[in-house]
């Protein structure tokens, strides 16, 4: 249950990820130590830093340094990689083309996710069908991507281990029929420079993205330094910042969590406000269960939260294909 934290826990999550392939992680004080953090801002919050992750800072850097040459290329140009149903969702989105909760948000963003091959999922899959759409100009993006991509999902797994240990479930709980054949997203998301103020020439607080929970399992987003806009709602209604990190990504719950955790954790709700007066990007990766995963709570928490299911099953696709069919102007 969300409380009325005032900041986000940074937690250094290096004894989990030195351990997490040893059978007898459970049982290392380091990583117990980590659990307990993580369970502790999972519980509190939704939301955590982390760091001692071993992605190269160098790679992170590199990811954002690649989205903001793309953003700056002429709008043309852009268009070249232009999201479509055909696509299957995949690919470039102009600003104000994406909407949360029917009002325009204040980006632009390439959409990427896991290759869907035809008739991969049946039905089901459909919408999604496709490979990215990934831009030739800068040469090397798909490249850089591909790897991060690579990266975050091995990372989300390690964080996952530790979630699960949290939870009271075995190490793997979250793997085989929930993700072990992981579902992922990637937002390059650019927002520019807020808009000024009618006469008094001061940065409006625009909407870089409207109030949502994320759809998945777990959120790594990594921001640009220095600039101010995430902003994540506590138990009161008040929006805490999340200012970034050097080094470090913001982790976040997302729906499909909340489900297996049977609510003793919750996807939190977080926006993006922007009064900046330079171009922002954030540049998330979303790790989600398997595509066709049927999701319901865990046995071990729904034990721990008086024996009765808070939550109907969700099948993780299908959610996944509801709000992408809705988040377009189109
Ligand atoms: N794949 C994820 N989680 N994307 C998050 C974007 C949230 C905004 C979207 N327009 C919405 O309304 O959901
Ligand atoms: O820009 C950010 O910091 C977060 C974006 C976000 O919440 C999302 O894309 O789901
Ligand atoms: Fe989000």
């Amino acid at each position: 249950m969300a409380t009325d934290f005032q900041s986000i826990p940074l937690i250094d999550i290096s004894p989990l990820v030195d351990k997490w392939d040893d059978p007898n992680m459970a049982q290392d004080k380091g990583v117990a130590e980590v659990v307990r953090q993580l369970d502790q801002a999972c519980r509190e919050a939704g939301f955590f830093y982390v760091k001692g992750h071993n992605i190269p800072i160098s790679l992170i850097k590199e990811v954002r340094a690649i989205a903001h040459e793309f953003f700056d290329l002429p709008y043309e140009e852009k268009l070249k990689s232009k999201l479509s149903a055909a696509t299957g969702y995949r690919g470039y989105q102009h600003v104000g083309e994406n909407i949360t909760k029917g009002i325009p948000d204040r980006h632009e963003a390439i959409d990427c996710y896991r290759e869907v091959n035809h008739g991969m999922y049946g039905a089901l899959g459909e919408p999604m069908q496709g490979s990215n759409v990934w831009p030739s100009n800068p040469g090397n993006f798909k490249k850089l991507m591909e790897e991060y991509v690579n990266l975050c999902t091995d990372l989300s797994r390690k964080i996952m281990r530790g979630i699960a240990l949290a939870l009271g479930g075995s190490e793997v709980e979250f793997e085989e029929s929930i993700a072990g054949d992981p579902f992922w997203v990637l937002r390059i998301i650019g927002y520019p420079a807020a808009t000024l103020a009618n006469g008094e020439g001061m940065p409006k607080n625009d909407i870089g993205c409207g109030a949502h929970t994320d759809y998945g399992l777990l959120t790594l987003v990594n921001q640009d330094d220095g600039i101010t806009a995430l902003q994540v709602r506590n138990k009161s209604g008040e929006w805490i910042s999340a200012p970034p990190i050097p080094g470090s990504f913001v982790c976040n719950i997302g729906d499909m969590l909340k489900i297996l955790s049977n609510g003793i954790y919750e996807s939190t709700l977080h926006r993006v406000i922007n009064n900046s007066p330079t171009y922002r990007v954030c540049v998330a990766y979303f790790y989600e269960t398997n595509f066709d995963a049927a999701i319901e709570p865990l046995d071990a928490c729904v034990q721990q939260t008086g024996g009765m299911k808070r939550f109907e099953g969700a099948v993780y696709g299908k959610h996944l294909v509801s709000k992408v069919l809705t988040n377009f102007i189109y």
